[in-house]
């Protein structure tokens, strides 16, 4: 009966059966999970499976807190910028979260295999996204200390359009938190994206952390690579003292470069939010009014 509803549907070389998913293929592989391309066979749609090893969970206390807090999260936020959840299941061996398919890829890899043909005005659109985004978790009492590019999907795959839809996903490290006493202490996150406190206080607002990781993704957005990076011959703590000091350049306008200047508008941006002391870095909503944000055409 099951094997007749696939055939029907083309799909007999599903590689195994997670409820009523077919799965077809590995999408991807995490540091603690993998997640698969699946068929929901009661509406024909396509989910990403993300499964998470039950083993592997119970040897580790974070991992276990981590998923717990993605799943707690992702059940309780509803944006049509965030990927959603869309069922749970517990086979013998995993843990799975079904996850809404975002087939387009990471803007990381986009970054990195079109940044010529990316112009500002996208950047900008994308950016916008992504600010509007964070402010929805920020006024839900979230923080999502992973932002990132490579934790930003892509709705569609084609290599231009100029209206493209983001997904934030990786929910592992984001937490809620109280707003009148907003202070954490546990560091985590890409050092790349981590702002100067989280490397040299005890304690930092998650808000701002966040802020500071959207000032990388822009930066990283018109410049084609980060503003930090450990570089060969770099020591780990001169890594971390240019992060602390926000000692970073643009390169210099160079006449052969595709892309064309980036505006002194989207730099100032990038400078307002990158800076080292957090009550110094705008609001998001002090960055959704920058003249640069402002100027978008919202579609
Ligand atoms: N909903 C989804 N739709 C399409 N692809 C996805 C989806 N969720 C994750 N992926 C892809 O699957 C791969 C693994 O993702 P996952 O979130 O498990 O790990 P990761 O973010 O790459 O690594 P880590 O767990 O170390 O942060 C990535 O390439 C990611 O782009």
């Amino acid at each position: 009966m099951l094997q007749q509803r696939l055939t029907k549907l083309g799909l007999p070389n599903y590689s195994e059966l997670i409820g009523h998913y077919a799965v077809l293929k590995l999408i991807g592989t995490g540091s603690f999970s993998e997640v698969k391309l699946a068929i929901d066979l009661e509406n024909c749609r396509e989910v990403a499976i993300k499964m998470i090893s039950l083993k592997e969970m119970q040897d580790n206390e974070c991992l276990k807190t981590g998923v717990s807090r993605e799943i707690q999260i992702l059940e309780y936020i509803n944006h049509p910028n965030i990927v959603s959840l869309l069922d749970t299941i517990e086979t013998p061996t995993h843990l799975c979260l079904v996850l809404e398919y975002v087939p387009g890829g990471e803007l990381f890899d986009y970054v990195n295999d079109y940044y010529e043909k990316i112009t500002e005005d996208e950047v900008k659109q994308i950016f916008y996204e992504l600010v509007n985004t964070v402010s929805y978790l920020h006024e839900s009492n979230i923080i999502h200390r992973d932002l990132k590019l490579e934790n930003i999907l892509l709705e569609s795959s084609e290599s231009s359009p100029n209206k493209k839809r983001i997904k934030l996903t990786d929910f592992g490290l984001a937490r809620f938190i109280d707003p009148k006493s907003p202070l954490l202490t546990t560091r985590c996150g890409s050092e790349e994206y981590a702002a100067p406190e989280l490397i040299s206080a005890s304690s930092y607002d998650g808000r701002k952390t966040d802020i500071w990781s959207l000032g990388i993704i822009l930066y990283a957005l018109l410049v084609g690579y980060l503003p930090f990076n450990q570089e060969a011959g770099q020591t780990r703590k001169q890594f971390f003292i240019k992060i602390i000091k926000a000692d970073f350049k643009f390169p210099k306008p160079n006449p052969v470069d595709k892309r064309g200047t980036i505006s002194e508008d989207a730099k100032d941006l990038v400078k307002k939010i990158l800076q080292t002391m957090p009550e110094r870095r705008p609001s998001l909503e002090a960055i959704k009014n920058h003249p640069w944000l402002s100027s978008l055409n919202v579609m």
